[in-house]
């Protein structure tokens, strides 16, 4: 749906084309529907010490040669430095001069869907540079399937709430039995598994502290703690990097340390180590009825990655776009990505602004209404039944119908086109044929008629066009 006033055609039969390839993108080849149920379980492995890697290396007294190496090392690694902050300038200069032919501002709540947008758009549009980013997003997806696998071993870590009398969960097992599969020091085949899968925290940490270092604690802790930055995963779950912090040259153009250790090579030979334990978490009928009797529910993209674990686990990996699609980084703060377009109208150079969706956020939206072209407001219609995270007294869509009623009266924005992004459909389409329950009235699977129930659709718009364009 998009109301319109005066907006170049030709822009607008581009956002459509692009919008509807996101939506077969997104919809139509995702090989798995996220909403898993959680039926999980353990599996029994014999104890092999792989807590331990990798081996510790033995510690060189330094004689001479080695200082005279070692200062040349950090000669060599302060050069690279100074080269990669000239280019970073460059780059930073040249974007200055060129004046962007589009502007388009991502508007939406929080996981709506905005920077998967965006990255569709780059696919669509600029794929040579899309391509060119892939190998940086790695070390994201790495996180994002470690910081799974332990999320899902510290819910499992952590007692049930007690079972009503013979309850039966599935495959014909009882509650009670299940829950001794996850009882930590009960002498079962979990422990093992818990263990084999420990170094995954430090491979958090270090991802982490490479990607979003301010979100770590000072102290990095010691095997058998539970580590602060896991806990911190368990509650928030996402992988957070700031703008402008240059995270997409983690691959490329990889800054030396003094010690040249190479941390995100380690971190990868873990992850590789672990893979087929990683597997054998995800495809274990006892670990999906323990979260399932802890009521656990896993990230929208959790599920995706462990399907491909061993894929993604292995050393050679390299990202696939479906792959990048997935993977999630909060946005924080507003982000600004300039696309020159490669496909249509080669040259041309759009402008796009990605928000950080927060509640408590969205005030800083309003200083990027000016000049926009358009606006695209994605409304992720499978939150239905969940809450804000910021506020779990506010329902989540009823949250996006709040923020769309105050952006439409926003005279700000009075001259640019309005498109309106019903998102995540695949997982709304899942959850009503589940059977879920839902609170808002007019709801159906198309999300259409929910929107078209409010009487406050397009306010302010002198010239409103209404159009519904469905993936081809
Ligand atoms: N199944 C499914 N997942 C989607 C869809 N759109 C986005 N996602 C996933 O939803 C998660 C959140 O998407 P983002 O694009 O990071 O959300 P955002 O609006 O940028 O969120 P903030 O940066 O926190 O404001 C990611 O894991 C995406 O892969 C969709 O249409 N279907
Ligand atoms: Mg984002």
């Amino acid at each position: 749906m998009a109301a319109t006033n005066g907006f170049n055609a030709a822009l607008r039969r581009r956002l459509t084309d692009g919008l509807l390839h996101t939506w077969q993108g997104i919809t139509g080849s995702l090989p798995h529907p996220l909403l898993f149920s959680h039926l999980f379980t353990v599996c029994f492995m014999p104890e092999t010490g792989v807590n331990q890697w990798p081996p510790p290396s033995p510690i060189l007294a330094e004689g001479e040669l080695q200082s005279a190496l070692r200062t040349q090392e950090e000669k060599e690694a302060k050069r690279i430095n100074d080269e990669i902050d000239r280019q970073i300038e460059l780059e930073r200069q040249e974007l200055k001069k060129r004046k962007p032919q589009a502007k388009i501002l991502l508007l939406g709540q929080s996981e709506a869907g905005k920077s998967t947008l965006l990255k569709n758009f780059q696919l669509h549009f600029a794929p040579k540079a899309f391509e060119a980013d892939g190998e940086a997003w790695r070390a994201v997806i790495h996180l994002n399937l470690v910081r799974a696998v332990n999320f899902i071993l510290e819910a499992l870590a952590t007692s049930p709430p007690p079972p009503p009398p013979s309850v039966a969960v599935s495959s014909n097992r009882s509650v009670s039995s299940l829950s001794n599969y996850a009882r930590p020091n009960s002498g079962n085949p979990f422990r093992h598994l818990r263990m084999r899968l420990s170094p995954l925290r430090q491979v958090e940490l270090i991802l982490t502290r490479r990607l979003c270092p301010e979100s770590l604690p000072d102290q990095f802790p010691g095997d058998g703690e539970t580590s602060t930055a896991s806990k911190k995963t368990i509650q928030t779950g996402d992988v957070t990097v700031r703008a402008r912090s240059g995270w997409k040259s983690l691959n490329r153009m990889q800054r030396p340390t003094s010690t040249t250790h190479d941390e995100l090579y380690d971190a990868r030979q873990i992850i590789e180590a672990c893979c087929e334990d990683i597997v054998a978490l995800w495809a274990d009928d006892n670990v999906q009825a323990g979260l399932l009797e802890r009521d656990v529910s896993l990230e929208d993209n959790s599920a995706y990655f462990l399907e491909c674990a061993s894929r993604i686990a292995s050393s050679k990996y390299l990202p696939e776009p479906n792959d990048i699609l997935r993977a999630r980084l909060q946005t924080i703060g507003v982000e600004e990505h300039r696309l020159t377009m490669e496909t249509v109208d080669p040259g041309q150079e759009w402008t796009f602004y990605d928000v950080e969706g927060c509640r408590g956020q969205r005030a800083a939206w309003a200083p990027y209404f000016d000049d926009v072209n358009a606006m695209i407001f994605l409304c992720p219609m499978a939150n239905f039944d969940r809450v804000l995270a910021e506020d779990p007294t506010v329902n989540s869509l009823l949250d996006s119908f709040q923020i769309w009623k105050t952006i439409c009266e926003s005279k700000l924005l009075a001259d640019a086109t309005f498109i309106l992004f019903l998102n995540k459909m695949d997982l709304l389409k899942v959850k009503l044929n589940a059977g879920y329950r839902h609170n808002v009235n007019h709801l159906d699977a198309s999300g259409f008629s929910v929107w078209k129930s409010l009487d406050w659709q397009f306010p302010n718009h002198n010239s409103v066009r209404v159009k519904r364009i469905r993936p081809r």
